[in-house]
């Protein structure tokens, strides 16, 4: 996830809302806030407090759906270089330190050559792959990560690389200090464990999980076809109180994981796990939900999604698409223009959101030889990648005509 988590907010609300985030202690002091051209401004939060963040109440006070969105932003990491340049780092005092013990001078080139950003999982921080490439820092051997580790302030430190072509959306992680590759977070008051060396934990679907917590389950089948570690099957179980959760996961490493976090928050029992490919699942019949949790798209599975549904009843998919609008050219004195591209944004999210509808009715009505209705309940925007891409997540109500 580049960049840090802000809540964008409309400019004239935004004194009001800084300073509601910062009584709930969720708004990060280290960065400054971020005015943009289009008439919004970035609030920075404290990625440990996302998952507490009430979206709602928010929205509620600026009382529009558009203006509230959580979005992660570069140009407020900006702001904290800027300040950490000014100040000075902990982390580059300390390796100056190193450097003059070991006879080296302390240079400009190295000072570039320190992380500008960098993911903590509880005491183990994740290093990117373009910082301490200069040789000299080999010289130092493991000296040089014991004294990174005291300068972030974690016990443990790892280098990632990025996500990998393999299918698994595994991270190519490596361990630099440290025994061991599991960390924890906790959610929403759910607990999920993984090894970072294996798995990958996506931290920018927080505002998702957030409402899945929210759904009201009880009496409901739920197949999450995409569960990894169980980023969406453990809030269907602990908070929306789901009767029992299938699982359907390929990669073993996120299946051990699964099976950890499962048994931690005491729902291994209201949970079957598939493990192998979910376009292989002999299930037929017997979901009230299926989520679709993969982007950029989940259309390979939409045929086994609507094979799920229950024949009599149907039930609702929770499609997850990353929706890439038309690139708007447009300069700093445009924000009209920009604001309006919010609102083709949405026309754009709509015409796919109807294209899905239809694609989906005829996929049911061609497997059970019957008419099925499709509702668009609801599009949902999770987060936005650079320029104009956006995922968004479909609530389809499939009912049988
Ligand atoms: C984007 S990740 C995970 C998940 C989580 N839903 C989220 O949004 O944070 C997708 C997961 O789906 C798994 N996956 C991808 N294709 C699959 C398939 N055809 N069958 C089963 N699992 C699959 C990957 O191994 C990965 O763990």
């Amino acid at each position: 996830m580049d960049g840090v988590p802000c809540l964008r907010v409309p400019q004239c609300q935004a004194q009001k809302l800084r300073r509601s985030l910062q009584s709930k202690g969720a708004l990060d002091l280290s960065l400054s806030l971020v005015k943009d051209s289009d008439g919004t401004v970035l609030l920075p939060i404290l990625a440990s407090c996302l998952s507490q963040l009430d979206l709602q109440s928010f929205r509620t006070t600026v009382a529009s759906d558009d203006a509230c969105e959580v979005v992660w932003s570069k140009s407020a990491l900006q702001s904290k270089k800027e300040k950490g340049r000014a100040s000075g780092s902990k982390l580059e005092k300390v390796l100056q330190e190193l450097l003059e013990s070991h006879g080296e001078r302390w240079t400009e080139e190295l000072k570039r050559d320190l992380p500008r950003s960098f993911q903590r999982h509880g005491d183990l921080v994740l290093l990117g792959d373009t910082c301490f490439v200069l040789p000299l820092w080999e010289n130092m051997d493991q000296q040089l990560w014991s004294t990174v580790a005291r300068g972030l302030g974690a016990k443990r430190l790892a280098k990632i690389r990025r996500i990998s072509r393999d299918g698994f959306r595994s991270p190519e992680v490596t361990m630099l200090l440290g025994e061991h590759s599991w960390v924890k977070h906790v959610d929403n008051g759910i607990s999920y464990e993984f090894d970072v060396t294996k798995c990958m934990f996506s931290a920018g679907n927080i505002t998702e999980k957030l409402r899945v917590a929210g759904f009201d389950c009880r009496g409901e089948t739920v197949v999450d076809l995409y569960a990894g570690i169980g980023y969406f099957t453990l809030p269907y179980l602990v908070h929306a109180k789901a009767s029992h959760v299938h699982a359907c996961e390929w990669n073993p490493n996120a299946v051990e994981a699964l099976k950890k976090n499962l048994e931690a928050n005491g729902v291994s029992d209201r949970c079957t796990i598939h493990q192998g490919d979910n376009r292989q699942l002999q299930l037929c019949g017997v979901a009230d939900r299926v989520n679709l949790g993969l982007i950029p798209s989940s259309e390979d599975s939409w045929s086994v999604a609507c094979r799920l549904l229950r024949r009599a009843t149907g039930g609702i998919l929770h499609i997850h698409q990353n929706v890439t609008s038309p690139v708007q050219h447009s300069t700093a004195s445009d924000a009209p223009q920009k604001v309006s591209g919010k609102k083709a944004d949405r026309e754009v999210w709509q015409a796919w959101a109807d294209d899905t509808a239809k694609h989906i009715a005829s996929l049911l009505k061609d497997f059970t030889g019957t008419l099925w209705t499709t509702n668009i309940q609801h599009i949902e925007h999770v987060k936005s990648y650079a320029p104009h891409v956006h995922h968004v997540v479909l609530d389809l109500e499939c009912r049988p005509s």
